[in-house]
């Protein structure tokens, strides 16, 4: 794993947010390089979402920078950013119940530019294929034409990791991935997420409140507390750390 900053796909300087008289993320440098999978961790209302959405345009920072490769991002709108090579997986599934599996994948495909009204008709076999493959990857191949409404959850966020997949993003931000996946699901997306990792070169950020989880998974990790990034290093870093053990114990 190279940390050469100029493999940097992501680099936040200086991003701060505020609502009202609220620092919501405050002055917080992050970078993600090229083939890492990076965590993002910090106690409930540490500014780890606000550090995402201005990340992805959802918010627009006040002060401070977003590149992506290279590339300043700051004021792009969120489309454009997502067009840049941006995917993002949410918390809560944003699935197309009444359609296939398939559909949604295809539908996903539009966030890397395709078209989608040609898609739906008429999907071409490449994207066909990419479809089989990611569900073959998630082992849920069988599934492809079922309704995507009849799965369970935890099949639902399998089928949103690989919708993320599908526009082939340069980075993606995954929001509690594990987030409601029962015990015995988790050491397969653990699986999956690093299959996607290894055999799809996908460089992933992703926020997490499961820490075993995250220990497992995120070759480094960064940690936020009421805004501010009190801690950076690797998963064995941060489980020593005194500042991250305070600021989960609730002491300043
Ligand atoms: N749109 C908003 N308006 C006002 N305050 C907000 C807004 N969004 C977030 N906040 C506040 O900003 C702070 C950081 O919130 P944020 O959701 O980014 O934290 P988080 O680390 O993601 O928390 P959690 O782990 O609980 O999801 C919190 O105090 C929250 O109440």
């Amino acid at each position: 794993m190279t940390a050469n900053a100029a493999d940097a796909v992501l680099r936040t300087e200086g991003i701060t947010k505020r609502f009202g008289g609220l620092t919501a993320v405050d002055d917080v440098d992050v970078e993600v390089h090229e083939g890492e999978i990076v965590g993002l961790i910090g106690p409930n209302g540490a500014g780890k979402s606000t550090l995402f959405n201005c990340i992805t345009g959802t918010l627009t920072a006040d002060e401070g920078r977003v590149t992506l490769q290279g590339q300043d991002v700051t004021d792009w709108p969120e489309y454009k950013i997502a067009r840049a090579g941006l995917g993002r997986m949410f918390q809560e599934t944003r699935i197309f119940g009444g359609m296939s599996v398939r559909k949604n994948l295809l539908l996903a495909a539009q966030e890397g530019g395709a078209d989608i009204g040609g898609l739906l008709r008429r999907p071409d076999d490449s994207l066909l294929e990419r479809t089989n493959e990611l569900l073959e990857y998630v082992d849920l191949g069988g599934l492809a034409d079922t309704r995507a409404g009849r799965l369970s959850f935890g099949q639902q966020k399998l089928i949103e990791f690989v919708m993320a997949l599908m526009a082939e993003p340069e980075l993606l931000l995954m929001d509690e991935p594990a987030g409601g996946i029962n015990p015995s699901m988790l050491e397969n997306l653990i699986d999956y997420i690093r299959t996607a990792n290894d055999e799809e070169e996908a460089t992933i950020f992703l926020i997490e409140h499961n820490m075993d989880f995250v220990m497992e998974i995120a070759d480094r990790i960064y940690v936020l507390a009421h805004g501010e990034r009190i801690a950076a290093g690797t998963p064995e870093e941060i489980q020593n750390d005194q500042r991250v053990i305070d600021a989960y114990l609730g002491r300043e």
